[in-house]
């Protein structure tokens, strides 16, 4: 098959999968470069017997797979009323971290759902855990991380209507940027729409193929309106790299690798835009001292809070990630 006529098929074979054409473009040149498609040469997905050939291509070469219609209405049903109850505060898990935006931080609303923008470390909760557990989902992490899976890092993100400061938006950053463990490939985020999410209510954008790169130092992007705590983002990318933006349906979930550089947008609309995620790992990884790297910042930021918040101190990085990871599936050997 030549090349010209390999490129078409492959284009037909994700518009099937409800991919648009536009994400298949090379990020740079606009054209596949199929010959680099060889399956002994796969080196960001697994041997599997779940994802098609073109689908581990498309990660391979884009760094995200969106599966559309993966998580049940149920689910996320039942997830959105987990989420109000820990608002209201009629449960309060262990280990859960409540954001609220910084153009309202400082004011003394009530909790509410109005002001919460994110719930981080919800791993004690077990209504919401179920997220990380679903079959739906462990079935195509296994594809990245292996057997052995660890559930490191959850998050329900409730990005709130913008107040005209666009503190709403997230910068562009790699989500490796806050991880202490390695290897990166066999780290992956699920991120499932709980609503229909397009460009009004600030959907994801990621720049296709910028797993292939190398982490970038990361800093508070410099914003008039101000910018939410740890939102650190790239101060240098390629500009001319393709931007992605991922308009996705109730229950539609991207499957996306800890180096690909992506953000989100404002929220322009008065509803809040929620969606769910969990970043796994292989519990075969091995922690890293980001010491002299530049991840030493975000080490720096986190354990000065725990410190300011918690009275914790001489506790690494490590120990708080050891800390909120839980075993899914398989065995825990290391992480
Ligand atoms: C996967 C990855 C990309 C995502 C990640 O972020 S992974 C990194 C891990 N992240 C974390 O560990 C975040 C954990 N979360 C937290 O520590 C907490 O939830 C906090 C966000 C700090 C809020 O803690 P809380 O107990 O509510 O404490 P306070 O309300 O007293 O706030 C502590 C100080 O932080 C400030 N703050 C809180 N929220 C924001 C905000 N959105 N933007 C800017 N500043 C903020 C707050 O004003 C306070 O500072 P001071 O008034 O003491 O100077
Ligand atoms: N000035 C900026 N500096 C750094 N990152 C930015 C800046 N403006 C936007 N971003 C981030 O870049 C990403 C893409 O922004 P872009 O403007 O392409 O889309 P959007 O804001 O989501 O949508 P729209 O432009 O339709 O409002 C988002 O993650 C956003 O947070
Ligand atoms: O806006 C979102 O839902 C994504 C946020 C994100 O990328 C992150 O918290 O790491
Ligand atoms: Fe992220
Ligand atoms: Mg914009």
């Amino acid at each position: 098959m030549d090349g010209s006529h390999a490129a078409s098929r492959l284009r037909i074979v994700l518009g099937h999968l409800g991919c648009p054409s536009a994400v298949v473009a090379h990020p740079t040149s606009g054209a596949l470069p199929l010959t680099s498609f060889h399956p002994q040469q796969f080196q960001y997905t697994l041997d599997n017997n779940v994802l098609s050939l073109e689908q581990r291509k498309f990660y391979e070469e884009n760094g995200f797979l969106v599966i559309k219609n993966l998580v049940s209405d149920a689910d996320i049903e039942r997830f959105r009323n987990e989420f109000e109850r820990i608002c209201k505060q009629e449960v309060k898990p262990l280990g859960l971290s409540i954001m609220k935006d910084v153009t309202i931080v400082k004011s003394e609303y009530a909790l509410s759902e109005k002001v919460v923008t994110k719930i981080q470390d919800f791993q004690e909760d077990e209504e919401l855990f179920r997220y990380c557990t679903l079959p739906e989902i462990l079935k195509y992490v296994e594809c990245f991380t292996g057997p052995n899976i660890m559930a490191m890092h959850t998050m329900l993100i409730n990005k709130p209507p913008d107040s005209g400061k666009k503190t709403s938006r997230h910068p562009l950053h790699q989500d490796l940027h806050y991880f202490p463990f390695r290897p990166s490939n066999g780290i992956v985020c699920a991120w499932t729409a709980m609503e229909r999410i397009d460009r009004n209510n600030g959907c994801l954008v990621v720049l296709p193929g910028t797993h292939k790169g190398t982490l970038k130092p990361h800093d508070y992007p410099q914003w008039e309106g101000g910018v939410n705590i740890m939102f650190h983002g790239i101060q240098d990318y390629d500009k001319n790299n393709a931007h992605v933006h991922l308009v996705m349906e109730k229950g539609d979930t991207v499957f996306f690798h800890p180096l690909l550089i992506h953000g989100s947008g404002q929220n322009k609309t008065q509803g809040f835009r929620k969606a769910i995620s969990c970043h796994f790992a292989s519990s075969d990884s091995h922690y890293i001292d980001v010491k002299g790297t530049s991840q030493e910042n975000i080490e720096k930021e986190i354990v000065a809070l725990a410190k300011k918040l918690h009275g914790i101190e001489d506790v690494s990085l490590q120990d708080f990630w050891r800390f909120r990871a839980r075993l899914v599936k398989g065995e825990r050997t290391n992480l």
